[in-house]
């Protein structure tokens, strides 16, 4: 079951682009990945979703209910995390807590005294008197409090330092053994590899590929480390060639072509050394933005 369907979503900003025709979907249960760097529209994409932004064309459902028409409904069952957040600054943490968990039907002081404990935040501090990593956890105290079916979470670790990030990843785990769907956005390609399934890559406002994680590292791309026997003697071409790095005697290669044709290839050549690895999330992406 689809828990969000997105056909053809574009949002224009007067004349300038955010986002252009995206159609994507995400599956009940999954930890999907938004990535792209500044402007790319990972938080157009989801302040439309949310209904701040009223889209230009398309449409798109979460729940199977209309993100214009159903939006009041849609949020019920969402927890959503800011890129940045804002909040009162003369409240204290527990008051506005209980505040915001107001909007909802369902209201659990165990529950927030639990994540505050987890995330070693002080609900008794004012918002005034919290750093900025300190906020960012009372924004993900907010976005789980009412355990949503669906968490939309912005850029939703800048400011947590190490130890913090893997409990916030803990507690996304849980929540996911809960049958929660997770949209995560992020240009933290390292972070995204190792939470999501799938993941959508954005650039210039259009989606440039929806792949499982395992599909973008392991079946694509491959990087190749060749060492030859003597410096500088070396180079060829290959058809599959991403990107080729030359360092002395070194030869460093992404290669999306045939395996058989580079082996027959090199067996002609003085080789040394041959070094066959999956790419990093990293390696990828800039292999699909270099095109
Ligand atoms: N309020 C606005 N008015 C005009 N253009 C906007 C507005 N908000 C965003 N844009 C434009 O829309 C495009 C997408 O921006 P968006 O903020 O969605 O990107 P992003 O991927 O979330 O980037 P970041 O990682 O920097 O937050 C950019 O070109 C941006 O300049």
């Amino acid at each position: 079951m689809n828990i969000v369907d997105v056909k053809h979503l574009t949002k224009m900003y007067k004349k300038n682009r955010g986002i252009t025709n995206l159609t994507f979907s995400i599956e009940k249960g999954e930890i999907f990945g938004f990535i792209g760097p500044n402007g790319a529209g990972k938080s157009t994409t989801i302040r439309t979703l949310l209904n701040f932004l009223y889209p230009t064309s398309g449409s798109a459902t979460i729940f199977g209910k209309d993100i214009v028409k159903q939006s009041k409904e849609i949020r019920q069952k969402v927890g959503y995390l800011p890129s940045e957040v804002h909040f009162y600054d003369d409240m204290k943490v527990v008051d506005l807590l209980k505040y915001s968990a107001g909007f909802y039907k369902t209201f659990n002081p165990k529950r927030m005294k639990e994540l505050a404990e987890r995330l070693d935040l002080d609900l008794h501090k004012k918002m005034e008197d919290l750093s900025f990593g300190n906020r960012k956890k009372v924004g993900i105290v907010q976005a789980l409090l009412h355990e949503p079916k669906l968490l939309i979470l912005d850029e939703p670790t800048g400011g947590l330092d190490p130890l913090m990030q893997n409990t916030f990843f803990e507690l996304l785990k849980e929540e996911r053994e809960k049958e929660a769907t997770i949209i995560f956005s992020s240009h933290i390609l390292s972070e995204v590899q190792k939470m999501c399934d799938r993941v959508a890559i954005i650039k210039e406002g259009q989606l440039v590929k929806v792949e499982t994680i395992e599909h973008l590292t392991k079946n694509n791309l491959k990087k190749i480390t060749i060492t030859f026997e003597q410096a500088n003697a070396m180079d060829f071409n290959l058809e599959g060639i991403a990107k080729k790095e030359i360092n002395g005697s070194e030869m460093k290669l992404l290669y999306s072509g045939d395996i058989k044709a580079l082996l027959h290839q090199l067996n002609t050549m003085p080789i040394q050394n041959l070094l066959i690895e999956e790419p990093s999330l990293e390696e990828v992406f800039i292999h699909y933005y270099e095109k």
